[in-house]
């Protein structure tokens, strides 16, 4: 009983208006009706799934989990204070404004508000419709996909989110870089998408290196490839296969200066039989580093 998908984001970003047009016209996001202040878009059914706030950290300020019901929320709750971790429970308009049933909130080691609910809202009667001609993102059991974080504080990160949240070691990357230095990235799943965080023990402005979002054809990775090169957005990182999870994907950077992931083909696992594995590069071919950070 503990998390089972990253269920949303929310981001302040300092240009929203730059972040409407990425998120519709690049991206192929759907905005999503109603909702408070700032923007908010869907990727499937779920009314909601990623948000922007405006603000001048230009990082994630928030990331939704999911559990299965009441029991998953209280078992959750109790591994949390157990942990010595501050948890507050979310008010009815909080839940009304997520699209929740009920919430519970807590800061993670590095100060990012985790929410944790069930409950979400879903909206079949208006389909998911992208402008830009996206046909699906996979989601599902999958969630929305994976937030990778950097942190100089691995070993406080690591109690959080698996010894409290209960999310399972996927695999080890150690990642060579032309310095001579290396980084281990750590990969954690929570369903049967190989991996919903990875943690890079390396400094970086902001907590949030990138998210991925998963397309269920490859077409829509090409489609989305043209229309980062013909809009003017940097590619961070050109086309690729990641070694771990096999997924084929772009980096491209976003106007709050941190990437997103576009992809397309990764691995889905079966979580009760997965064992640890570790690899000495990121990539089977291609990610070749474009974008200077
Ligand atoms: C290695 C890897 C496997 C699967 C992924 O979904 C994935 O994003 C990665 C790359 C992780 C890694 C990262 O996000 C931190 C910044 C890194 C080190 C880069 O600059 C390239 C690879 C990136
Ligand atoms: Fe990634």
């Amino acid at each position: 009983m503990s998390i089972i998908s990253l269920g949303y984001l929310v981001f302040e970003a300092s240009d929203l208006a730059a972040w409407s047009k990425f998120s519709e016209d690049v991206l192929g996001l759907m905005p999503a009706e109603g909702g408070g202040p700032g923007l908010r878009y869907r990727i499937d059914e779920q009314a909601w799934r990623i948000a922007f706030t405006e603000g001048a950290r230009d990082d994630v300020s928030l990331a939704g989990f999911e559990v299965a019901n009441k029991a998953g929320l209280e078992a959750v709750r109790e591994k949390l204070i157990e942990g010595g971790v501050e948890v507050t429970q979310g008010t009815s308009s909080l839940c009304a404004e997520r699209g929740v049933a009920e919430l519970i909130s807590c800061v993670d080691p590095d100060g990012l508000v985790v929410e944790i609910y069930y409950g979400a809202t879903f909206v079949p009667e208006v389909p998911f419709r992208s402008k830009a001609g996206v046909r699906r993102f996979v989601t599902g059991t999958q969630g929305l996909g994976h937030i990778v974080l950097s942190t100089t504080r691995v070993d406080e990160l690591r109690r959080f989110y698996q010894d409290l949240l209960g999310f399972s070691l996927s695999d080890i990357i150690n990642m060579g870089f032309p310095d001579g230095a290396t980084v281990r990235v750590e990969f954690y799943f929570c369903n049967p998408r190989h991996h919903t965080l990875a943690l890079a023990p390396m400094p970086f402005p902001k907590r949030v290196l990138h998210f991925m979002l998963q397309v269920e054809e490859f077409d829509d990775v090409g489609f989305a490839l043209d229309r980062v090169l013909k809009g003017g957005a940097t590619l961070a990182n050109s086309l690729g296969r990641h070694t771990n999870d096999q997924m084929v994907s772009f980096y491209v950077r976003t106007p709050s200066g941190f990437d997103i992931e576009y992809g397309w083909g990764g691995l889905a696992i079966d979580p009760e039989n997965w064992r640890v594995a570790s690899y000495d590069k990121p990539s089977s071919w291609g990610h070749a580093f474009l974008g200077e950070r």
